[in-house]
């Protein structure tokens, strides 16, 4: 199956600065996947060059198996929904309607549920809106598009926790009655966890991590319990981050655990804790192993 996004080697340099770095990644499709990665990853970068919107210096990038540079049919395909979207001087109901004229799969019962959802008020200017309020303008847009492939650059800018969940929800709802590829970049790691089927992390440019979510769950864990136990346990494992406290310690290890060693856990009376998502940034954004960085 072809994937929805494929780059090969891509590269962004503005001036001396490295902003994507040789990105080869295949985003496939009907998946939600996280593009997930500290503040200046390169996350925008890259999705601005997915949608035509910026050039790449070199390497390739094909949506839908094409160029999408100025490439109506591939264009016409996607949503990209960025965290400063503008719009024209419109009122909230004016922007729907355009909105409804632009993308083929546009849902008017669904634009006029999240309106609802979001207490949107349809006859306000949006330049009136408040931050939160026109991001979930844009979310309203970008979920209501039902785009084959859905583009979401950290789009909750001001929207409260509870605006956030809702977000959510009708995200999964939606594509769970409408399958599609949906790219969400965030670095609200913890939030989108559960929702993400597959994780591509960027670092400084470069990819660092690109993997089905569940394996991930599993590659990191915790260690704790009395230190010489830990120590004994930890042994020949690689140690990702080490804290002593007193005569206790934890540590992190890189490794999928078999049974037989966390029988071992057990029997040494060890508290086991697989590392989420969000720490597994951390970790990795760190760029080394605690023991390298000592050593
Ligand atoms: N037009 C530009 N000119 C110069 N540098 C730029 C430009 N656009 C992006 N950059 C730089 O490229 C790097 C990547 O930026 P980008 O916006 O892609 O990061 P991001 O992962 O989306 O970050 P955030 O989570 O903070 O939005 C940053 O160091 C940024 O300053």
């Amino acid at each position: 199956m072809t994937p929805t996004i494929s780059t090969t080697g891509l590269t962004r340099r503005y001036g001396d600065h490295l902003a994507l770095g040789d990105v080869s990644v295949d985003i496939e499709e009907g998946k939600i996947t996280g593009l997930l990665g500290r503040n200046g990853a390169g996350k925008s970068t890259f999705l601005r060059i997915v949608t035509a919107q910026e050039f790449a210096s070199t390497g390739s990038v094909r949506v839908f198996g094409e160029n999408p540079v100025e490439n109506e049919r591939v264009l016409r395909r996607l949503v990209l929904v960025r965290e400063d979207q503008q719009f024209p001087d419109f009122k909230v109901r004016h922007a729907l309607t355009a909105a409804s004229w632009f993308y083929p799969n546009w849902d008017a019962e669904l634009a006029e549920s999240l309106l609802r959802d979001f207490d949107l008020p349809t006859k306000r200017p949006i330049k009136k809106l408040s931050r939160g309020m026109r991001s979930a303008l844009s979310i309203t847009i970008g979920l209501a598009a039902r785009a084959e492939l859905t583009l979401l650059d950290e789009p909750y800018a001001g929207l409260d926790a509870v605006a956030r969940q809702l977000f959510y929800d009708r995200l999964l709802d939606d594509y769970s009655a409408h399958p599609r590829t949906i790219l969400l970049s965030t670095h609200l790691i913890d939030e989108v966890a559960d929702l993400l089927e597959h994780v591509v992390m960027i670092d400084k440019g470069r990819v660092v991590l690109d993997a089905p979510a569940d394996e991930l769950r599993g590659t990191a864990v915790t260690v704790s319990g009395p230190a010489l136990a830990v120590d004994d346990f930890v042994t020949g494992r690689r140690v990702l981050h080490r804290r002593k406290i007193g005569s206790r310690a934890s540590v992190t290890v890189a490794d999928a655990l078999a049974p037989a060693d966390k029988a071992k856990a057990k029997a040494l009376h060890l508290k086991l804790e697989p590392l989420s998502l969000q720490q597994l940034m951390v970790h990795t954004s760190n760029g080394q192993t605690a023991e390298e960085a000592s050593a």
